[in-house]
């Protein structure tokens, strides 16, 4: 399990929001449930990748068996005898800042595992107590501390800060075990059209150039849908809508705009393009218009 070195962000939640990794803690049952009880039945309903946060050093032998990394909560950032438990462990390590902790006192923890020869130490913000009523994400130690260590943020509170996490540099969002699917999959389409407009790596292999495609092309059917969407609008709000209200000169306008981003097309090709998205968009539009409501 890479929780880093990966071009597209990890999505993070529980078992039942289709995750990348799903995260499970045993904190929440207070220590009262057995360990390997507790990871044998969640590994019964989800064979992925999984991550669990201890109750304490008690549990880790449960998860090395059952579990592919290990999350330290928050509430035990600074218990640095269970930081070395979990470093010893080998497995990746997830370090969760505790409400008030400073930048400082984060790396400063991770350094802990680092210190027991466990490099696969991740960071992962859950915010701040704020005058709000949930955690308050600090996007600018995001910025910060992924500057030293990769960083996750948890988004649970507000998924809609999602992009705006990845755009302070996280490496990955968590979403919580209660997360929506409808809510993994409007974050995972944010978090795919963000990863594909800002990762400008060249890759050197032919599977990775096309899997580096297959995220342009999934960003590039969002942009297209929503566009459909918005000329359909226009459609309906002009005095003569569809291929009759067509504006040649308004086309010519948005392909000029246009060029300088696309240099290696050019303007002659980028016209073309352009052609079959507005003519397509208008017959997507008057389709939708004459199909009986
Ligand atoms: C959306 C409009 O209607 C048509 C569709 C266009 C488009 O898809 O961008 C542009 C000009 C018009 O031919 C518009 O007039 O703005």
């Amino acid at each position: 399990m890479d929780l880093h070195d990966r071009d597209t962000p990890v999505m993070i939640a529980g078992p039942a929001a289709d995750p990348d990794v799903a995260v499970v803690s045993l904190r929440r049952l207070h220590g009262r449930a057995n360990a390997a009880a507790e990871l044998t039945r969640v590994r019964r309903s989800y064979h992925g990748p999984l991550l669990v946060e201890p109750f304490s050093a008690l549990d880790l032998p449960a998860i090395v068996t059952h579990a592919d990394g290990v999350v330290v909560g928050g509430a035990w950032m600074q218990d640095f005898q269970l930081l070395r438990a979990v470093a010893r462990t080998g497995r990746p390590v997830v370090v969760q800042r505790a409400p008030a902790a400073t930048l400082e006192e984060w790396l400063s923890a991770a350094e802990y595992c680092v210190a027991e020869g466990n490099q696969d130490v991740v960071l992962c913000e859950t915010g701040t107590r704020t005058h709000l009523p949930h955690a308050t994400i600090d996007l600018s130690l995001v910025r910060a501390a992924g500057r030293h260590r990769p960083v996750l943020v948890d988004v649970s509170a507000a998924p809609d800060l999602a992009v705006a996490a990845l755009s302070a540099g996280a490496c990955g969002l968590l979403l919580g075990e209660d997360a929506e699917s409808a809510v993994v999959a409007g974050v995972r389409a944010k978090a795919a059209l963000l990863g594909a407009l800002t990762c400008d790596d060249v890759p050197e292999t032919i599977p990775g150039a096309r899997a580096a495609i297959d995220r342009v092309d999934a960003a590039l059917a969002t942009l297209l849908e929503r566009r459909a969407e918005l000329a359909a609008t226009v459609q309906r709000l002009k005095p003569v809508g569809g291929f009759a209200g067509r504006d040649p000169r308004r086309e010519r306008e948005i392909v000029e705009a246009m060029v300088s981003r696309a240099p290696r097309l050019g303007a002659d090709r980028l016209g073309r393009i352009m052609t079959a998205v507005i003519e397509t968009g208008l017959e997507a539009s008057e389709e939708r218009d004459l199909s009986p409501a």
